[in-house]
């Protein structure tokens, strides 16, 4: 095709798709968007230092060959006050890969964002956003190596569909009479009006994403954050759609959180991703107070652009959080900040977005030694004080300077000797240490462990007591009652008989059984006073249910049972305690 203002290099060769996969050359072109306000200052320093590291870690035998697109004020230049021209959409789609500056947006009116317009007109369904803690970034976090997440942001659906109505225009009137008069819908006279649409296919999409980018980087966990609890049937449904998919296609290397605690008793199984909901406000408060609880994070569109914002302030800031915009195979990566005018052409601001932004990129293109080569020394200049003015603001004796500055530093380092092996080994280790730190909190601290990630019980599997007290039907009364009192509890259950039946001695039987009836505790068996059989329920059982049981039957406690054994026990006390520590709701099913 002939392209107006975009010159194809003639020098490097298309990246293609074959057989469902990105297929790159030694030489692949890759697509820019300079973007506008610092978009030119940050996009010329990164496209050394990302030159850089290719020539180091290939010697030369890879090399991008960079083709200039246009979107935003630079297009409306060239074409005509087009500030999203057709044949730059094309030529994106066309290329595979590319990476791009900030865009402007007008507030309030003016022209739709070209953001998410490209997002939308390309279907780049999933915004990526991995935020991570580089050693020596300022942080106003006491911990913030805790912070290594990676969000997965619908892009394309939700509130951002551009389905809006102004007030005071005709389609307004007309959309609000509808709701008003058909739908019986109530709200204020004039109201501007916007859609928030999620569908079943958006959602499954972006899910499925998540889960098999999880799958393929060895994380732990994806958790799906929504606010299903007031917006029910868009990210409510997101949420159960997401639970849908991670149970229908991915049944075999997931489970629930209710199954690592019920089933697993906190204990990850190898192999086994994590899939977990949380309600997305108190989700901003976890990420500050326990983000190392948090891998990957699945979220609809306008979550994901909140959060994303919010968790970079903790590792640093706007100035060093990259992100992808990501289709089946076409990738626009992006920096996640904006076009911050008031440093345009300045050569002040930080490139770091941008550059990260060029890292996801390498990787994506399979480059790791060159994307690993930037990551590498990235800490190594901040540690020598090296920084640009948002940094150094926050670090007491470091040397300001510029972006182009900043570039020359990495560059310096990338061109100097870089031991890789032993750096990604001592990255690797300290993975391991992590996940066995968190693997034992859970296994020791179950209830705190919920508290302090923001979890919220539903089932009786999430409030029992998980090691059971028992004791045989051959010993006497007398042992059973002492294990009672060196353990603090108010029964024991008993092993199962001959019959396979498990039982349960409590207080109240030895008062009814021993002590009125006037028997001797050492000269009486388990097997006489114990009740059987177990009245138990199955861990997935609800709470609400549980005490359903509870008050109908005069028990003060169930036991709970899984695959035909029992795992636990759980009492009037739990229950009690559980709605005292979490408020009533415990389970407002969404
Ligand atoms: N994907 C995109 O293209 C995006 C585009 N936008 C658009 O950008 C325009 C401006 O948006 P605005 O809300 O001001 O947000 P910006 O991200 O442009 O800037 C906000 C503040 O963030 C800090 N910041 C941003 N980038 C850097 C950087 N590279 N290095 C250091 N600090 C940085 C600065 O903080 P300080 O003042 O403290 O130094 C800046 O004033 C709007 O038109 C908006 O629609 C916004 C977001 C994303
Ligand atoms: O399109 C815009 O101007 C804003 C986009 C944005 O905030 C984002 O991509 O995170
Ligand atoms: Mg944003």
């Amino acid at each position: 095709m002939e392209y107006r203002h975009i010159k194809i290099p003639t020098t490097g060769e298309k990246i293609t798709i074959q057989n469902g996969k990105v297929v790159v050359p030694d030489q692949p072109i890759v697509g820019y968007v300079e973007g506008d306000g610092i978009g030119p200052d940050i996009t010329k320093a990164c496209l050394r230092i990302w030159d850089a590291a290719v020539a180091k870690a290939y010697g030369g035998k890879r090399k991008i060959h960079w083709c200039e697109t246009y979107l935003g004020e630079k297009a409306a230049g060239l074409y005509d006050g087009n500030y999203c021209p057709d044949e730059t959409l094309k030529v994106l789609q066309d290329l595979v890969v590319s990476i791009k500056g900030p865009l402007t947006t007008p507030v309030g009116g003016g022209f739709r964002s070209l953001n998410v317009a490209l997002r939308q007109d390309l279907d780049l369904y999933a915004c990526v956003r991995p935020v991570r803690h580089y050693a020596g970034v300022p942080s106003p976090l006491k911990t913030p190596g805790k912070v290594d997440v990676v969000i997965f942001r619908e892009n394309t659906e939700d509130v951002y569909a551009g389905i809006e109505y102004k007030s005071g225009t005709p389609e307004n009137e007309k959309v609000a009479k509808f709701l008003k008069e058909e739908m019986k819908a109530k709200f204020f006279e004039g109201a501007g009006i916007g859609i928030k649409p999620i569908s079943s296919f958006g959602s499954k999409r972006l899910v499925r994403k998540a889960i098999q980018y999880a799958i393929d980087n060895g994380r732990e966990s994806v958790t799906l954050v929504h606010k299903g609890n007031i917006m029910k049937f868009t990210e409510g449904a997101f949420r159960n759609w997401g639970y849908e998919v991670a149970r229908e296609e991915f049944g075999n290397v997931t489970i629930t959180e209710e199954q690592l605690y019920g089933e697993y008793k906190g204990k990850q199984p190898e192999g086994k991703i994590v899939i977990k909901d949380r309600i997305a406000d108190i989700m901003f408060q976890m990420m500050l107070l326990r983000p190392d609880e948090f891998d990957v994070l699945a979220t609809p569109n306008l979550n994901g652009d909140y959060l994303s914002d919010a968790i970079a302030a903790e590792v640093g800031g706007m100035g060093i959080a990259p992100g992808a915009n990501i289709a089946d195979h076409v990738a626009v990566f992006e920096a996640t900040h904006g076009t911050a005018p008031k440093y345009a052409n300045l050569n002040k601001v930080n490139p770091g977005s941008l550059l990260f932004s060029g890292v996801m990129m390498l990787e994506y293109m399979g480059w790791q030694e060159a994307a690993d080569l930037i990551t590498l020394v990235y800490p190594e200049v901040i540690g020598d004080g090296i920084v640009t003015y948002d940094f150094a603001r926050q670090i007491e004796g470091a040397t300001e300077v510029g972006t182009s500055q900043f570039a020359d530093a990495l560059i310096e380092r990338i061109q100097g000797g870089v031991d890789l092996e032993a750096k990604r080994k001592a990255q690797a280790e300290q993975l391991v240490k992590e996940r066995k730190q968190r693997e034992i909190r859970r296994l020791l601290q179950p209830m705190e462990e919920m508290l302090d990630t923001g979890r919220v019980p539903h089932t009786v599997a999430d409030l029992m007591t998980r090691t059971l007290i028992t004791v045989t039907d051959n010993e006497t009364v007398e042992e059973a009652m002492h294990v009672m009192t060196e353990n603090d509890v108010s029964s024991v259950v008993v092993e199962p008989n001959a019959a396979g039946e498990w039982g349960i001695i409590t207080r109240r039987d030895i008062i009814a059984k021993i002590v009125r009836a006037g028997k001797s505790p050492s000269a009486t068996k388990v097997k006489d006073v114990a009740t059987r059989p177990l009245k138990s329920v199955p861990a997935e059982t609800l709470i609400q249910e549980a005490a359903a049981m509870l008050a109908d039957h005069n028990f003060s406690r169930l036991t709970v049972e899984q695959g035909g054994k029992i795992i636990g026990i759980v009492t009037e006390t739990d229950i009690v305690k559980a709605v005292e520590k979490f408020g009533w709701g415990l389970d407002q099913a969404i």
